[in-house]
């Protein structure tokens, strides 16, 4: 698994090639310190206060997207592009030119962004086994579908043992994947992105003992 570092401060170019190669070859990317390590601390902060403020609600599932509804623990809160926290804008600006590199370098179409906090509690199942986008017919040009999904995880440091991998199955699958299928299990290390393509990756969040923070989001096609 290769997973690039960001050094700090680097200039945009050095994420766009990261990002428009590794994308292109395996249609995932990880990058770490996408964020300065304040940012993503405010952020966390953020999702906590959110969270005790009562601005958080249990997430739902698709139906034909997920294997097992009843396992899909997290708490999430939708976030607006427009709002002022300052961290939040970051985050933001991060996301934008995530798009426009998509756009420009792989001509992926991406039109609108959706995203929010993700808060699983201490001791939860995770996140079943899934697929963030419907499967298309080959023909059906995409519209208005998720294309491009993107975490950040926001917990500052992440034992292994502490469990929560995202496990992100490798090969093309028409049905879910048993758990050894070919993978790679993510740990959800704070400041660390996750680029993948949302239509090609089935992918399950592990059950983890600590509480687990993100903000997940994914790019739309018109
Ligand atoms: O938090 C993660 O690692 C993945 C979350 C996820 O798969 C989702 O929200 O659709
Ligand atoms: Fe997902």
């Amino acid at each position: 698994m290769q997973i690039f570092q960001l050094p700090m401060g680097a200039p945009i170019t050095t994420l766009t090639d990261t990002l428009v190669e590794s994308l292109s070859e395996h249609q995932y990317c990880l990058i770490d310190q996408c964020l300065p390590s304040d940012t993503i601390a405010a952020l966390c902060r953020l999702a906590l206060a959110r969270d005790q403020q009562g601005q958080m609600h249990q997430a739902g599932t698709s139906k034909a997207a997920i294997t097992n509804p009843n396992l899909r623990a997290d708490r999430i809160a939708w976030l607006e592009a427009d709002d002022p926290d300052p961290a939040l804008q970051a985050y933001f600006s991060l996301m934008a030119e995530v798009q426009q590199m998509a756009n420009r370098h792989l001509m992926m179409g991406l039109a609108t962004y959706e995203t929010h906090f993700a808060l699983y509690p201490a001791g939860s199942n995770g996140y079943a086994t899934h697929i963030d986008q419907f499967r298309q017919h080959a023909t059906q040009i995409p519209s208005g579908v998720r294309s491009l999904t993107a975490i950040i995880y926001l917990n500052e440091d992440w034992p292994e043992q502490a469990g929560g991998a995202l496990r992100l199955y490798l090969d093309e699958h028409h049905q879910p994947p048993e758990q050894d299928a070919r993978h790679l299990d993510i740990l959800p290390l704070g400041g660390r992105l996750v680029l993948f393509l949302s239509a090609g990756f089935w992918h399950q969040v592990l059950p983890a003992i600590q509480p687990r923070v993100s903000v997940t989001g994914w790019f739309k096609t018109r």
